[in-house]
């Protein structure tokens, strides 16, 4: 895996690195030692799918509040995926500010999510499905969110939004 530190505090992309032959590909997708070695979570005690059947499918953005914060590292394990980070701690060098990348069981990269960030993605194709491993174990009454297209954050999605959670449409506005 190689590690590429993405210019929001914390957060990294991690490019896979196949080891191909006549018959496909072989690629370690996690490893304790290299991400202990980049200063990373190690654990990641549940680890979750989400399954979208149509492109332009927004999930999020959503997040854990403290002090249920998860770490997450996501990837797309068929389909394709915008995946957006805002990064949401007011004491952060990079506070308010976002980032996307197109995440796809093609290019197998996976985006590694600190604690404090806000996470989403819209579906770039049918049938998209999503792989998370999460640091922490699930608390649904810390659930939290932000608007898709909420005016504090300049997230821009590709697509036109084919289908959303009422709930996704209905998080407050964002206050720091
Ligand atoms: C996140 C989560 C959800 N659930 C249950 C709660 C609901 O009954 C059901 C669907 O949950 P939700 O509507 O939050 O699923 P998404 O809209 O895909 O949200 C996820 O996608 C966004 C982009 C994320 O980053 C979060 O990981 C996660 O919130 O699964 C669990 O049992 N465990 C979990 O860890």
């Amino acid at each position: 895996m190689r590690f590429e530190a993405i210019g929001l505090d914390g957060a990294w992309l991690v490019h896979p690195e196949r080891m191909q032959d006549s018959r496909g590909y072989f690629v370690r997708t996690f490893c304790v030692n290299e991400f202990r070695e980049h200063g990373l979570e190690t654990g990641f005690p549940q680890h979750s799918v989400s399954s979208s059947s149509n492109k332009g499918t927004v999930r999020g953005m959503h997040f854990q509040r403290d002090p249920h914060g998860e770490v997450k590292l996501v990837r797309c394990l068929t389909g394709a995926i915008w995946d957006v980070i805002i990064d949401i701690r007011p004491e952060s060098p990079t506070f308010r500010q976002s980032r996307g990348f197109e995440l796809s069981g093609e290019n197998g990269l996976q985006l590694y999510i600190p604690k404090g960030f806000a996470h989403g993605f819209q579906t770039l194709h049918d049938d998209t499905r999503v792989n998370y491993m999460i640091s922490e174990f699930h608390v649904p009454g810390a659930a939290d969110g932000i608007r898709y297209n909420e005016p504090a954050f300049d997230v821009k999605w590709p697509l036109r939004v084919t289908m959303i959670a009422e709930k996704d449409l209905s998080w407050p506005d964002f206050k720091a």
